[in-house]
């Protein structure tokens, strides 16, 4: 099976695509066939009948490997809520071996897959099933995308705490610089680098062009590390 690597965040739009991407490119980079997947996706545009996601479309923009969109994102829908919702008004149900079928399929396009969630760890995915289901069932090592804010470290213990608790390894964390004007940003990073008890990768600074970046190769050598 090749690696995978499942990226959650301490919450929504705390920069888990731009993180995806940044670790795409990274692996592309260092020669490591990479390519992104986000199995549910809410908030698409319908275009011409074809349902087209933000954050599919900067995985996309991140690799030169090309893969059907039913097997990156096999899950879409148009209204930009929770995906438990939106797949019921869609009457459809996302169901975890479809996914986990996709993710082996993706395998023969790359050597490593990296799957980012919907929402933060307790997302719900149907009445059943969270993001945290889905990534036991694909058994990821997990990368925590923290998003730099006043509240963050609560999100960021409460999370890694329910990552350890389902069993999975958390591969390491990434600070977030999402508010340029966060009071006390070093003092709040110092807090999570001691009291996070998973390797820290990599800090992505506040900037318009966090899209089209590349994570430093300390985070990959950090990551190689833990797969050894
Ligand atoms: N380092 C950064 N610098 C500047 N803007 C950022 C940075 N990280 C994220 N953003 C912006 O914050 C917003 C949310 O980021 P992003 O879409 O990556 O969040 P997300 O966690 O993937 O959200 P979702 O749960 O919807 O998938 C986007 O507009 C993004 O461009
Ligand atoms: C549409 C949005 N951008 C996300 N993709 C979905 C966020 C789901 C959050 C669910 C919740 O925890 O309340
Ligand atoms: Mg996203």
């Amino acid at each position: 099976m090749a690696p995978r690597y499942f990226v959650t965040g301490t919450d929504t739009e705390v920069g888990k695509t731009v993180a995806t991407v940044q670790l795409i490119r990274l692996l592309n980079q260092q020669k490591i066939p990479t390519i992104g997947m986000k199995p549910a996706a809410s908030g698409c545009l319908n275009s011409n009948g074809i349902l087209i996601n933000d954050d599919v479309v900067a995985h996309q923009n991140a690799t030169p490997i090309a893969a059907p969109l039913a097997l990156v994102s096999p899950y879409r829908f148009e209204p930009a809520i929770s995906p438990h919702i939106a797949a019921r008004e869609a009457d459809i149900e996302i169901k975890l071996p479809h996914i986990l079928s996709c993710a082996e399929q993706l395998s023969e396009h790359a050597n490593t897959v990296v799957v980012e969630g919907a929402g933060g760890w307790f997302a719900p995915l149907s009445d059943t099933h969270t993001i945290a289901d889905l990534a036991i069932a694909l058994e990821a090592p997990v990368i925590l995308v923290v998003g730099m804010r006043l509240g963050c470290i609560n999100h960021a213990m409460l999370t890694a705490q329910a990552i350890k608790f389902a069993g999975l390894p958390i591969a390491g964390w990434i600070a977030n610089q999402i508010d340029p004007h966060m009071s006390r940003y070093a003092e709040n990073l110092a807090y999570l680098q001691t009291h996070l008890s998973a390797p820290f990768l990599a800090e992505i600074p506040h900037s318009s062009n966090a899209l089209n970046s590349c994570l430093n190769i300390q985070a990959f050598e950090t990551l190689k590390l833990r797969n050894n």
